[in-house]
């Protein structure tokens, strides 16, 4: 879809999650024949989230461990979330920036699952409940201390701020951009 609207010569804002490293690697590819259109893939439009994303990514370095736990509704198609993917990518690159070392974990023993995903070094833990909207908690911590990030979207309402400012703004941003973070002056 998103290469028939660069084609097309539309731009193109995309709230599906679900991206994997080869397919955001053929729509940049795709999107070098028409530099003139912008697409924005941007996995959570609220505006909480994205700035608990931006606040995890600027802790990161200072902190020896960080976990991500998402909590979602239970209709959800994907696992770990979008936004908990890019949270968790976001961290990991943080810590590889600043140069520190693999998060420590003794584990030796677990039934599947029970470490979360590892999004490049960084565990993803995702909930399934009825009554939830959308969630995530951003533990890190050092020896003797935790900061704990969280964000809610109680309802769905609070995606549409973003995606106004998107759509209003994206036919002045021609690229791929990921992440709402990339919109804001932060
Ligand atoms: N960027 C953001 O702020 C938000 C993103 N989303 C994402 O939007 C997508 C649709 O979610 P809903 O609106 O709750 O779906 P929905 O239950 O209203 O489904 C809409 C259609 O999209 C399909 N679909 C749902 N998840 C999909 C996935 N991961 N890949 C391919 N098809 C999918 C469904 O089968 C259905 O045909 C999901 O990827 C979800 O994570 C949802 C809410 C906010
Ligand atoms: O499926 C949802 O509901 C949501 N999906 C997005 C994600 O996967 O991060 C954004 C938000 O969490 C709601």
């Amino acid at each position: 879809m998103v290469h028939a609207l660069l084609d097309a010569g539309v731009h193109a804002v995309v709230g599906t999650t679900g991206w994997d490293a080869d397919a955001l690697a053929r729509v940049r590819a795709h999107a070098s024949t028409r530099p003139d259109v912008g697409v924005l893939i941007a996995p959570n439009f609220a505006l909480s989230a994205v700035l608990a994303m931006r606040f995890a990514s600027v802790a990161a370095r200072y902190f020896a461990s960080a976990e991500v736990v998402e909590m979602h509704h239970p209709r959800k198609l994907d696992a770990p979330s979008g936004t908990a993917v890019h949270t968790a990518r976001g961290i990991a690159e943080a810590r590889a920036g600043a140069g520190l070392a693999p998060m420590a974990d003794a584990t030796a023993s677990a039934l599947p699952g029970a470490r979360g995903a590892d999004v490049d070094g960084v565990p993803v833990h995702a909930l399934r409940l009825e009554g939830l909207v959308a969630h995530e908690q951003i533990f890190l911590s050092n020896p003797g201390e935790l900061l704990t990030l969280r964000t809610d979207s109680f309802d769905r309402i609070s995606f549409m701020p973003g995606v106004l400012l998107a759509v209003r703004e994206i036919a002045s941003r021609p690229g791929v951009h990921v992440g709402l973070e990339t919109y804001l002056d932060l």
